[in-house]
């Protein structure tokens, strides 16, 4: 961490590969803002970093803007959050700086630290909108080589009331009447003007449009998208996992070892070496564990099984240790677009006794799968002294795996 918690952070700018590839003649950022308590949400932690289908608010809001092919991220932070800090820090495409008390206050430093950055247009958006579509981002992006400012939203469908003490007070007209949306994008020096100017008044807003608007820029309508949603309420997460769980591919796979004893003192199991009377036999280090680990990877992307990939008639892998096997089946997983959702391994054996190193081994699968441990499950079973693991002639292992892709 830098003496300075919140210093502004640049690096250079690089996109994971675009759906809907923007091609730009301008230099666009997304500004996006997460620098809110997130209290009409609850669950104490600030809405952003809560898990939502598989992954954080905040990792599916940054995606969005990746995807399209955007120039350059700047995120704002509360100066509360130091961890979060350090790890946006350390990715290249995006800038970092500290947020406000309010909303504004947050956009407003966004936008000064885009200032010293090679970067004419900015798409404003609430970190709180992970549903953001490529459509969208796209279409207000198209919208500013044509007007000044651009922003999504939807024409109001439902009657609208005035109400009181529970009861409805009035009408109001929703002629001409929008529920505004982000991402909001503007010319960046007009937009950072008009927060100064909103700032010199001690003004607050509502959003960056009404920020434009007070300083005289026109607002383009852009058609919204109801899945756009900002969560706002508790009841907001399971709509937006409902949204973005719909094309997300869920797959399984199991894998299944066996290696038998022979002369030894030591086993290898999910790569934690243990003393015993016996090792266990087999070309690598016949770690079953680990073994049956990558088999439910390689299972669950429809890739074989380690043999495959690893053949035993191949002299290299002699001995070798078998974080190797469990390394590939994890860089396979994610090169497929695939994220290690969880792992579960049952040893059976009936010695050694595996309960004391559990915790351990859990720890190793979980660093060779850049996991959290929460993720990685290893338990034991005997075989009531049944078969050939109950006659003390070998250890078995079967796992399963379940791979995401968003
Ligand atoms: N001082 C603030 C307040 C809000 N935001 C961000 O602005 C977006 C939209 O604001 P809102 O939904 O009102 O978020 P919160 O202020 O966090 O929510 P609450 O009012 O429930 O505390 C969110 O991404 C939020 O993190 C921000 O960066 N800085
Ligand atoms: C910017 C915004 O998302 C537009 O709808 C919204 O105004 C911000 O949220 P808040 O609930 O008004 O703070």
């Amino acid at each position: 961490m830098p003496s300075d918690p919140f210093p502004s952070v640049s690096a250079a700018a690089t996109a994971g590969t675009p759906e809907v590839t923007h091609v730009p003649n301008h230099q666009t950022a997304a500004l996006i803002v997460a620098a809110g308590k997130g209290l009409r949400a609850g669950g104490g932690l600030a809405k952003q970093w809560r898990p939502l289908a598989g992954r954080r608010v905040i990792d599916w809001t940054l995606d969005a803007f990746r995807k399209v092919g955007i120039d350059q991220i700047a995120l704002v932070l509360s100066p509360q959050d130091t961890e979060i800090w350090q790890e946006f820090a350390a990715q290249d495409d995006i800038l970092l700086t500290r947020g406000g008390a309010t909303r504004s206050q947050s956009v407003a430093n966004g936008l000064e630290l885009l200032a010293h950055h090679d970067v004419d247009r900015v798409l404003i958006h609430d970190a709180a909108r992970p549903c953001v579509s490529g459509r969208v981002v796209h279409d207000v992006l198209s919208a500013l080589d044509t007007s000044l400012a651009a922003a999504p939203a939807l024409a109001v469908t439902d009657a609208l009331w005035r109400g009181a003490d529970g009861y409805v007070t009035g009408t109001q007209d929703r002629a001409g009447l929008h529920a505004a949306q982000t991402p909001q994008g503007f010319r960046l020096a007009e937009i950072r003007a008009a927060h100064q100017q909103l700032a010199a008044n001690s003004m607050e807003a509502a959003d960056d449009v009404e920020v434009a608007r007070a300083a005289g820029i026109d607002v383009a309508i852009i058609p919204g998208d109801p899945d756009n949603m900002k969560i706002t309420r508790p009841e907001d997460f399971d709509r937006a996992a409902r949204i973005l769980g719909g094309d997300m591919d869920v797959r399984l796979g199991n894998g299944y070892d066996v290696h038998r004893f022979g002369p030894g003192d030591e086993v290898v199991l999910c790569g934690v070496p243990l003393a015993h009377d016996r090792g266990l036999q087999g070309h690598s280090d016949a770690d079953v564990g680990l073994h049956a680990i990558t088999d439910a990877l390689y299972g669950a992307l429809a890739e074989g099984d380690i043999g495959r990939h690893f053949p035993p008639s191949d002299p290299q892998w002699k001995g070798a240790a078998s974080d190797i096997f469990l390394r590939h089946a994890a860089d396979l997983t994610r090169s497929k677009g695939y994220q290690i959702s969880n792992v579960d391994c049952t040893l059976v054996c009936e010695f050694p006794k595996i309960t004391p190193h559990a915790p351990a081994m859990r720890t190793v699968v979980a660093e060779i799968l850049s996991i959290d441990i929460s993720r990685v499950s290893i338990k034991a079973t005997t075989s009531e002294r049944l078969g050939f693991t109950g006659r003390g002639e070998g250890i078995a292992a079967i796992a399963t795996a379940c791979v995401v892709k968003p």
